[in-house]
């Protein structure tokens, strides 16, 4: 049988990482795409060295042409292309005096236009080669509800969750279908970023920044990128080929909908 082919942008760290990990556990080829060239290089190194199949990617993924092209680059060198997990994210706190025209773009070019190049260039190489695929989308608990401090990044995350309705909807018929999924608090760099500025912001540290998170979750502990990894590796799949349009909330029991 030929490999099936995932690309995962933002995975030279934190979830991103993660997940490519684990999808070529799974068996996947895997495109490790990110901006920072020489750390994707090292994800990819890793994997290949574990006996997974793996390159590098460089894309800024705010960039059309370029995600075009990593996505046609990964297609040609790997033999196919099956899933695209849209990965890559900002998330700067953003208390609401502190946006500018400026920072609206940044975020909103990263989070939601970098997802829909990132649908939009592998709708393009599942139909060039003939076949179905699977779109999986990183929202957030922040996207489910909306986040103090957070107003630029959570509603990027709802327009996610929206923009994935809507591909589902409109990919069916063509065996194309399209999730989310949702993490809580997880240990990344980005997350300790944003801890360090609630620390800072109240004159505390960057461990009593993280702890205002971790009181509402309900299993009592933060998210590790492979929980979310595991989740992810569903949607990516065949068990869940009758899956779409859902955002998959993995959060420790943050919030019940
Ligand atoms: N860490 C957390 O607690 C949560 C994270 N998420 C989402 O999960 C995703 C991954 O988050 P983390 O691993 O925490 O982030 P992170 O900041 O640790 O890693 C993000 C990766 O994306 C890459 N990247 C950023 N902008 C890019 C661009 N324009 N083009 C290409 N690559 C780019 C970075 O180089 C980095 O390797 C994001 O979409 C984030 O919003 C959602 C909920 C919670
Ligand atoms: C980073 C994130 O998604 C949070 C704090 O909900």
């Amino acid at each position: 049988m030929q490999q099936e082919v995932a690309f995962v942008t933002g995975a030279a760290q934190g979830i991103g990482e993660a997940i490519a990990r684990r999808l070529a556990k799974d068996g996947f080829a895997v495109a490790v795409a990110d901006m920072n060239t020489d750390k994707a290089q090292a994800v990819a190194d890793s994997i290949n060295q574990s006996g997974g199949r793996a390159m590098a990617v460089t894309l800024d993924v705010t960039d059309r042409v370029q995600v075009r092209s990593a996505v046609e680059k990964t297609a040609t060198k790997l033999g196919d292309f099956n899933v695209i997990v849209n990965n890559a994210g900002l998330g700067p706190t953003t208390p609401i005096e502190s946006i500018t025209p400026e920072l609206f773009d940044k975020v909103y070019h990263v989070n939601v236009a970098g997802t829909i190049w990132g649908m939009q260039a592998a709708v393009q190489a599942f139909r060039d080669r003939g076949h179905g695929g699977k779109i999986i989308n990183a929202a957030s608990q922040a996207g489910v509800v909306g986040n103090p401090n957070l107003m630029l990044y959570s509603s990027t995350k709802f327009a996610i969750r929206g923009l994935t309705q809507v591909a589902a909807r409109d990919l069916a018929k063509e065996g194309i279908t399209a999730n989310a999924y949702a993490p809580g608090i997880v240990k990344t760099p980005m997350m300790m970023d944003i801890a360090h500025q609630v620390g800072v912001n109240a004159g505390k540290d960057d461990e009593w920044g993280m702890s205002t998170f971790s009181d509402g979750i309900a299993l009592g502990r933060l998210s590790e990128p492979e929980d979310v990894a595991n989740a992810v590796a569903f949607l990516a799949g065949h068990d869940s080929d009758y899956v779409t349009g859902q955002t998959l909330i993995v959060d420790g029991g943050m919030q019940f909908q």
